[in-house]
């Protein structure tokens, strides 16, 4: 007999969506957390009187208007809310060649600011952003929720044919399929580059188009604002309303095994050897740690093995957890910067670097007279492996990790000049602390393709070949990013309301 209607192994924003969505139409519903708190990528830490993200600090979907506010929409579902805090600039780019682009949130501003460094390209890059917006325009026309549910891709072809079939138009395409349309100049083609692979983790040809028109046009729309009180926020806030709805959540309990009977997902063993039992089993993990951990390796379907061979894991990060005096930052500076010096390098591990300075937004989060500098850089788990602790002694990865954060905090020196001397707490975070703490396979980011695919067509959805299993998170269609994350739990619910007749 089944406990529960569904079990969520896993709180990330995606299992919490789904799990509160369930719950708020009536569901039964368990959430297993290996960890001690909720939220995964998008949890919190505290040292020394600071509050730092786990992961970045960029949150999108807290919009007041339209269909694509899915993290707002998804805590007014269980009755709940955050106080957030508007970013008026997404990014500040410092880019080869002294090029230097701030992204604002008035999109006539931004065209401004790009078109002032390439003039010649005045055209092309209204054509190219507006195009963007034609996608978004589509997707906030219509509820967003299962394309896997025949009942709900009927009714939205009825209400908004022409937002249906924009958007299927779009499924296929890549970002960089549409630049090259209006833009020559190769410069500009590599900024366009670094618009997508500072969220993707890949350049423009291999990005879809639809999550482009996401992030190009609701950073200007709904906007990027941050959670009063930090990211970590939305999970305690996504579980207290699960908890009201009658939902429940257990922290420590690290599922080893989902159980199968005649091939169909029935319910989970955890690492204490306890069982839950329930009509629908969600998973939260990645599509590696799903798929070969969770499910025995002679049990994977052969579509995942596919899968595989079309997505791989995308790196992981380097992270440094910086707490430091006040007087580092220059009057005027912006909550996220992008440092790139050599375009050759974008991809590179310790090529791009990353930062968000959340305290210029909610300056609760540090101690009086004190910022939070958060600087992350791509990095790959097999160049620690053999400095780890069972392999030679300690500290080898110490002094690596030393010399890493000196590499970065070097370079960083030139947007924050005396950073090195302003620092009053440092922790580094490396792809096994991300492995070890978020339960991601290799510390991955996420599934990145293998070569240029067909824009969205072969992410799959949720429901797996597996009866009863159903995936959610970054694996599933659209991939990474909270907002992205949110939609999968929207339409993993859904899918999972209907098959249960809720
Ligand atoms: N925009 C930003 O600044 C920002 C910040 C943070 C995260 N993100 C995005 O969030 C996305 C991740 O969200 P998500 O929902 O896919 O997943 P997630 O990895 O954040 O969460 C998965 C959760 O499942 C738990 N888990 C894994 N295996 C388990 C097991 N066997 N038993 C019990 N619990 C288990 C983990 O501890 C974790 O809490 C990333 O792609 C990233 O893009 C974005
Ligand atoms: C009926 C017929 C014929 C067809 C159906 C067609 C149809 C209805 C299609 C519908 C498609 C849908 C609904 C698609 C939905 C797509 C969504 C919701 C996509 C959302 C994407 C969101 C993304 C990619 C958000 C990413 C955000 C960020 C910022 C991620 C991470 C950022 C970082 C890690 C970098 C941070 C940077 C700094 C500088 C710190």
């Amino acid at each position: 007999m089944s406990e529960f209607d569904a079990i969520i192994i896993g709180s990330g924003i995606g299992g919490l969506v789904t799990a509160t969505q369930l719950a708020a139409k009536g569901a039964k519903v368990l959430v297993l957390e290996r960890y001690l708190i909720p939220g995964g990528s998008a949890g919190y830490f505290e040292r020394q009187g600071y509050r730092f993200d786990v992961g970045a600090s960029m949150i999108f979907g807290f919009g007041q208007q339209g269909t694509t506010n899915l993290l707002t929409r998804a805590l007014a579902a269980v009755g709940e809310n955050i106080e957030t805090i508007p970013d008026n600039v997404q990014i500040h780019y410092h880019l080869p060649n002294g090029l230097e682009v701030k992204v604002e949130r008035d999109y006539q501003e931004f065209l401004q600011n790009i078109t002032a460094c390439f003039p010649h390209e005045q055209q092309g890059i209204r054509r190219f952003y507006d195009e963007c917006w034609k996608v978004f325009n589509y997707l906030n026309s219509m509820d967003l929720l299962s394309l896997e549910e025949p009942r709900y891709l009927v009714r939205s072809l009825l209400q908004h044919p022409l937002s249906c079939l924009g958007l299927a138009r779009y499924l296929p395409l890549n970002v960089g399929d549409i630049a090259r349309k209006y833009i020559q100049d190769s410069d500009l083609l590599k900024f366009i580059d670094i618009e997508c692979y500072c969220w993707s983790v890949v350049p423009a040809a291999m990005t879809p188009m639809i999550n482009a028109g996401m992030v190009f046009s609701d950073r200007h729309y709904g906007g990027v604002n941050y959670p009063k009180g930090g990211v970590g926020q939305i999970a305690q806030k996504l579980v207290q309303g699960l908890e009201k709805a009658g939902g429940k959540i257990i922290y420590q309990a690290r599922v080893t095994k989902i159980l199968l009977e005649k091939d169909c997902a029935v319910g989970v063993k955890l690492a204490n050897g306890e069982t839950y039992h329930a009509k629908k089993i969600v998973s939260n993990a990645t599509r590696w740690d799903t798929f070969g951990k969770l499910i025995s390796p002679k049990d994977v379907p052969i579509n995942e093995i596919k899968w595989q061979e079309r997505y791989k894991k995308s790196p992981s990060f380097l992270s440094l957890h910086m707490g430091v005096k006040a007087e580092v930052l220059p009057i005027g500076t912006e909550c996220h910067h992008i440092l790139l010096e050599d375009w050759e390098k974008m991809m590179d591990g310790e090529g791009t670097i990353f930062v968000s300075i959340p305290t210029l937004l909610d300056p609760d989060l540090a101690p009086a007279g004190h910022h939070i500098i958060h600087a992350f850089t791509p990095n790959w788990l097999a160049d620690w492996q053999e400095l780890s602790p069972t392999n030679s002694d300690n500290s080898s990865k110490s002094r690596a990790k030393e010399a890493a954060a000196e590499r970065v905090i070097k370079r960083l020196e030139k947007i924050f000049p005396g950073l090195d001397a302003g620092l009053d707490f440092l922790e580094v975070g490396t792809p096994s602390t991300h492995r070890k703490y978020l339960g991601r396979e290799d510390g991955t980011y996420g599934p990145i393709p293998r070569r240029k695919l067909p824009g969205l067509l072969r992410m799959p959805f949720n429901r797996t070949a597996i009866p009863g299993l159903y995936c959610v998170g970054d694996s599933t269609f659209p991939g990474q990013g909270l907002n992205a994350v949110a939609f999968s739990g929207f339409a993993c619910a859904h899918r999972i309301a209907v098959d249960l007749r809720l």
